[in-house]
């Protein structure tokens, strides 16, 4: 078993922004899912997770290594699949990997051939690797970005943002690839979208603001919220007064008419009870932090 804990971990920008407070998390083998709005701090964890940046304040231990101080203790372990991966050189896929992988330290050329071939047809790229990457489509190019995360077999394997742009079916595609290597290894998944977080991911934190409001298994957040959520189709011109009255956590358009949800102890009369669901409890958290 892995485990990456994080101790009280802040992080100040040298423009003086604090984009981390105080984060405590203990991450183990599985797809550990880290939710939030845009600018909430998320790719400023990865980033300190995979040792681009060292934090203001606090530890980092990977199976028991300070890696704050021994940053090659986790890197040598360690795939990461950022958010941006800027321009891709005018080479194939096999020959970008080949030379990823001796950056990586495998200095075998069979061993190389052998572990990327494996990859490439793990990520469903093998009838493209003689294609040049910058050529691929968007949900090709992240699963190239996974292929390259998996070489030199990591322990931990650091995801940001991997289905922004991604359309339906590349993103399912692309979660079922996620799921399938998280096995026997940790995956860190940051993202904005709670229903990737919901498929994916056996435990999960929200962070906001730079701090984590809430950790725990997502069935049991939503279990939290079983007999507490009320619903009701509203004139807009209802909406102002009814903030007032109630605690709303969302409001959605359904054909152009307004619903929203209320999170009370009892039915408010005229809303009908609904099934919680993961979005429900990420925007309940969310409001609960604004107020
Ligand atoms: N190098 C930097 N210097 C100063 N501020 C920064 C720097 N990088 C990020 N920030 C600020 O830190 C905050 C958190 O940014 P971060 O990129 O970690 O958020 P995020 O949750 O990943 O958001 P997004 O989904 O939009 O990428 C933002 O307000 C951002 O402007």
């Amino acid at each position: 078993m892995n485990t990456l804990k994080i101790k009280n971990v802040s992080l100040v920008y040298n423009n003086g922004y604090q984009a981390l407070n105080a984060v405590n998390l203990e991450i183990k083998n599985g797809i550990f899912g880290l939710l939030g709005p845009n600018g909430a701090g998320k790719s400023s964890l990865m980033k300190t997770i995979v040792g681009l940046q060292k934090p203001s304040e606090g530890s980092l231990i990977f199976n028991g290594s300070d890696i704050v101080n021994e940053p090659f203790k986790i890197q040598k372990h360690l795939g990461f699949l950022p958010q941006y991966f800027g321009v891709y050189p005018k080479v194939s896929a096999y020959n970008l990997l080949d030379h990823i992988a001796k950056l990586k330290g495998i200095q075998d050329l069979g061993q190389r051939h052998e572990q990327i071939m494996n990859i490439l047809e793990k990520v469903n790229l093998l009838d493209a690797k003689n294609k040049e990457v910058h050529t691929f489509s968007g949900g090709m190019k992240q699963r190239f970005g996974v292929a390259q995360a998996l070489l030199g077999e990591p322990k931990i394997v650091i995801v940001d943002e991997p289905t922004a742009g991604l359309d339906p079916e590349e993103r399912n595609r692309f979660n079922t690839l996620l799921s399938e290597l998280s096995e026997d290894i940790i995956v860190v998944l940051s993202t904005h979208l709670v229903e990737d977080v919901r498929n994916l991911c056996s435990t999960m934190a929200i962070i906001e603001k730079g701090a984590i409001i809430s950790q725990g298994a997502p069935t049991y957040f939503i279990e939290q919220l079983n007999g507490k959520l009320w619903a009701k189709a509203i004139e807009k011109s209802e909406l102002s007064k009814l903030e007032t009255e109630y605690r709303v956590i969302s409001k959605q358009l359904i054909e152009k008419v307004m619903h929203i949800t209320v999170n009370e102890d009892v039915c408010p009369i005229g809303f009908h009870a609904i099934t919680p669901s993961l979005e429900h409890v990420y925007f309940n958290y969310l409001n609960r932090y604004k107020k």
